[in-house]
């Protein structure tokens, strides 16, 4: 309606003031105009998150998304910047990129510190609910498929992340544990998974805590590596001994992207207890306060070598979703070593061995050592590890 009236005043002044010739033409560009303002709509993606400098997840997925998407011959300038293990293309300032989603055209462009993505406005829901979230899903898989799962360690007063590969092989199938208790794990990740509906309808942030407990060598370690495979989340070990202010702590945690798994070690061996303590009552009202709705999909877990050392205000209900105990080696979980190292299912010496483990307290990294003492003679291996337990 607007054109139309616009388009019947612009006629009149024309008649007056434009010759006929071209009249026609001068009011085909006018409406081309008035219908392009009208018509697009455009997303700003703000490099920070608003009143912070921490930079937004939307804004780096769209950075790792365009560089696939970049055609160097179509724009004037490129920026080639090499982004820890490979050289990555990005859009310059004031440059355009096209792409296609769904028959869609779409825009991006960069505007100073943010993109813009400029489309027709009928497609406003479409892009929202659909083009965005693909966004977001291939700059995840462009990310993994790059690098593989990394594990970061953040301390001493978290300037930046030593960052390296997470190259532990280490997964549900190899790892050595009771079934019953390897099944209700990977079923709480599956839900825990699947869960994003369910945590927005009960009003709850979308992570789940473990507290792992168990003596040294019992496989805690391989049981957080075992998640990161199973999940394909990097993994963030912070050593909260250096953690020092109240500040310092949220910084670190909302610096942490979603799909993480956030590992507080042996929390309960710091030197300094007083130290400890202060961080450690922070983590938990973080964990409970609105800080930790900041960040989605995220894992928080917890080791220590003895759940009794532990404060009681984490093992309180509804502060860990979950107790892992990793006990010493029982005799399904020295069969999956068994397996593991010697490619055995069954022997003559099995019966020995489920005797001995029923009173010995040896941990899977002893049984793992002596299994891979002798790999190529399954036989003179088992006689060395009953040896070994009956010692
Ligand atoms: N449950 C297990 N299943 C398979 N391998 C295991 C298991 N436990 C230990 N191992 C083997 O022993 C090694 C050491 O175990 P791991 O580091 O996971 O134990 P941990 O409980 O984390 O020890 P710590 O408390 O000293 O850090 C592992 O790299 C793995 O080879």
């Amino acid at each position: 309606n607007d054109v139309l009236t616009v388009g019947k005043e612009f006629r009149a002044l024309a008649d007056e003031f434009i010759p006929r010739e071209y009249q026609d033409y001068y009011i085909h560009e006018m409406k081309k105009i008035i219908l392009n303002n009208d018509s697009q709509f455009t997303v700003v993606i703000d490099e920070y998150q608003p009143q912070s400098n921490v930079q937004d997840e939307m804004f780096k997925a769209v950075e790792t998304y365009l560089t696939t998407k970049v055609d160097e011959s179509s724009v004037r300038k490129i920026n080639v910047c090499k982004n820890k293990e490979n050289l990555s293309v990005k859009l310059n300032e004031n440059e355009e990129i096209f792409d296609e989603f769904d028959g869609v055209q779409v825009k991006w462009s960069k505007i100073g510190s943010c993109y813009e993505l400029t489309f027709h406005n009928r497609h406003r829901f479409m892009i929202l609910e659909s083009y965005l979230p693909y966004v977001l899903e291939q700059s995840n898989a462009i990310k993994s498929e790059e690098s593989g799962l990394k594990y970061h360690m953040i301390d001493e007063k978290y300037h930046e992340p030593k960052t390296v590969i997470l190259d532990n092989p280490m997964t549900f199938k190899t790892l050595a544990i009771e079934p019953d208790l390897k099944k209700s794990i990977i079923e709480d990740l599956n839900n825990f998974k699947n869960g994003k509906e369910y945590y927005r309808r009960i009003g709850k942030a979308w992570k789940r805590g473990y507290l792992i407990h168990g003596p040294s060598g019992t496989g805690k370690s391989s049981l957080i590596s075992s998640i990161a495979n199973y999940l394909n989340y990097d993994v963030y070990d912070i050593d909260l001994s250096n953690v020092d202010s109240d500040s310092q702590l949220k910084n670190i945690l909302l610096e942490i992207p979603s799909k993480s798994i956030l590992v507080f070690e042996d929390f309960d061996e710091c030197e300094n207890v007083q130290n400890r303590k202060d961080t450690f009552s922070r983590l938990l009202k973080f964990m409970d306060g609105m800080w930790s709705c900041c960040g989605e999909e995220r894992i928080f877990v917890f080791t220590t070598k003895c759940i009794d050392n532990v404060d009681y205000t984490l093992l309180r209900p509804g502060r860990m979703d979950m107790h892992i105990h990793m006990p010493y080696c029982t005799f399904p979980a020295f069969k999956q070593l068994a397996f593991n190292y010697l490619d055995v299912e069954d022997h003559r010496l099995f019966e020995r061995i489920d005797e001995l483990l029923q009173y010995v307290n040896v941990t899977p990294a002893e049984v793992a050592g002596e299994l891979m003492k002798c790999t190529r003679d399954p036989t003179l291996s088992l006689e060395r590890l009953v040896a070994y337990l009956e010692r």
